[in-house]
């Protein structure tokens, strides 16, 4: 390393990105993923390294933009932390290279002037939060009925917040429902949220009736059923991300038309999935590029289990909007 990387912590993260320049860039990354071109996107299925002592997994997440000259990765940690631990569940670090000279050689102007070298470190908490989100509210934009009208989120953690902050902005729903295992979850998730929201008491009473649901909990064994899903209803399940984890039982999985961030990740990371044997119909990017129907009149899931190339054009908006940010002061 030719000198210190420039490193860019949560704060500063917090405020550059924006959903309204994440969600194009997210739309335009799941197409070009789904396309597989090799100079658009080469993301491969995360490795996976169990913590076994600390009841978690480290992952690691590369990703090569050619004709973007994006280079990333992300470690995420994430743990099946217990109710009560107040250590957070998901932990990232998200690190950008140069792809001409890995690391050293190509120091941009502006980076020179400071001294720093090009290797760019960045807080991946805010990043995996917000991409995560915005990926599962473009499901919700492709594959929803449009007059949907009640929205339901089981779980009220960091996913929860970020998931009920971008489908309120981008969304006029008339209701929002959430349900948490624990009361003071609800409690708390009500009090930190700017908008409406009514605590149900039961998963099922959250989910009755609505039109768009979204289970954002770290449970291993199925929290949503599919007898309580109304028929045309849309499913964002971001939980669930080993291949014995469960969110939704096999009724919901099998009635429902599946759809996934990644089809090779679905089908080595998603309990749901595999333990179900349900079918993957198709990607998101599919549907942007236009090689497969979004089914909106069908009860739909998509499956989200993150991916790589999410996270490098979220890390380089944040780099490209930090240096801007940098050459004015
Ligand atoms: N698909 C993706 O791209 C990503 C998925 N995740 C996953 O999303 C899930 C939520 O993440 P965070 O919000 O950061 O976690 P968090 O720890 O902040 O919140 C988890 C929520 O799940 C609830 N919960 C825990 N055990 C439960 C159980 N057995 N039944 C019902 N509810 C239970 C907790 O009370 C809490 O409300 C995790 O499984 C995480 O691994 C996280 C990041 C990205
Ligand atoms: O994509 C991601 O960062 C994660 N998916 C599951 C846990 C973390």
């Amino acid at each position: 390393m030719a000198g210190p990387p420039a490193v860019i912590w949560e704060r500063e993260v917090e405020g550059l990105l924006r959903y309204r320049e994440l969600v194009p860039r997210l739309e335009e990354a799941l197409g070009k993923f789904s396309s597989r071109d090799p100079a658009e996107v080469i993301q491969p299925v995360r490795t996976t390294v169990p913590l076994q002592k600390h009841h978690g997994f480290m992952g690691l997440m590369p990703t090569y933009m050619e004709n973007k000259g994006v280079l990333c990765a992300k470690f995420v940690c994430f743990y099946k932390r217990e109710d009560g631990s107040n250590l957070p569940s998901t932990q990232a670090t998200v690190v950008l290279l140069d792809p001409e000279y890995g690391n050293v050689k190509a120091v941009r102007k502006t980076l020179l002037n400071t001294g720093r070298d090009p290797l760019k470190v960045m807080d991946g908490e805010l990043i995996t939060r917000m991409r995560t989100a915005a990926v599962s509210a473009i499901s919700a934009k492709l594959l929803m009925c449009p007059e949907a009208e009640v929205l339901a989120i089981l779980g009220t953690g960091a996913q929860a917040m970020s998931h009920y902050n971008v489908f309120t902005e981008m969304f006029s729903f008339k209701e929002v429902r959430v349900w948490s295992r624990t009361g003071q979850g609800s409690e708390r998730f009500c009090r930190s949220v700017s908008g409406p929201v009514t605590a149900c008491v039961s998963a099922e009473e959250a989910v009755r009736g609505a039109d768009v649901i979204v289970t954002v909990t770290r449970c291993t064994e199925p929290v949503l059923f599919g007898q309580w899903v109304k028929p045309g209803a849309h499913v964002a399940a971001v939980g669930a991300c080993r291949p014995t984890w469960r969110e939704l039982d096999d009724v919901l999985m099998k009635e429902a038309v599946v759809y996934a961030d990644s089809r090779e990740g679905a089908l080595t990371e998603s309990g749901d999935v595999i333990l179900s044997g349900a079918e993957v119909f198709a990607e998101l990017g599919d549907v942007i590029n236009g090689t497969k129907p979004a089914l909106r009149e069908k009860t739909t899931v998509f499956k989200s289990l993150g991916m790589g190339v999410e996270d490098a054009v979220s890390a380089q908006l944040v780099f490209d909007q930090w240096e801007a940010k940098s050459c004015k002061s």
